[in-house]
């Protein structure tokens, strides 16, 4: 069996939502500082030792978060009917990530998002 490499960054974003039909405080809205957590599969690493470089996974998860941060995240097109919750955020950063890194040899393999320290969820495909 060949043996794969996980690399991981972390790094996060600031933002509101509200959870529509959530039974609490939640359903109001409020703010977190989210914490972001992408891990990769790499295959296969290059002449320097690197499967994927830190910095581009950086950039990428970048790219895509600042278009979260210091918003509401219920006015984001990716949340027009779904509700902005931790699953439903990991679930989006999955998509979009794997859409930008994903190659023959590199996967995104799971995306967790906290709104917390101890709150928060995972998303990955199988
Ligand atoms: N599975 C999920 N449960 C909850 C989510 C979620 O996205 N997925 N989201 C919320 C709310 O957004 C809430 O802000 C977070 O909940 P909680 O950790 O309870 O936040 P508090 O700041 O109220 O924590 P306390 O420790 O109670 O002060 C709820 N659930
Ligand atoms: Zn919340």
């Amino acid at each position: 069996m060949a043996g794969v490499f996980e690399i991981y960054v972390k790094t996060h974003f600031s933002a509101a939502h509200a959870l529509t039909g959530y039974d609490g405080d939640c359903s109001r809205i409020h703010g977190h500082n989210w914490m972001v957590e992408v891990s990769i599969q790499c295959r296969k690493l290059d002449d320097v030792g690197i499967g994927i470089d830190f910095k581009d996974v950086k950039d990428a998860v970048e790219e895509i978060t600042q278009g979260l941060d210091h918003c509401m995240l219920n006015d984001h097109p990716a949340f027009q009917s779904v509700n902005p919750t931790s699953e439903n955020v990991a679930m989006f950063l999955y998509k979009q990530l794997g859409s930008h890194l994903n190659n023959e040899y590199t996967k995104v393999s799971r995306v967790k998002v906290f709104e917390a320290p101890g709150a928060g969820a995972a998303y990955w495909e199988e």
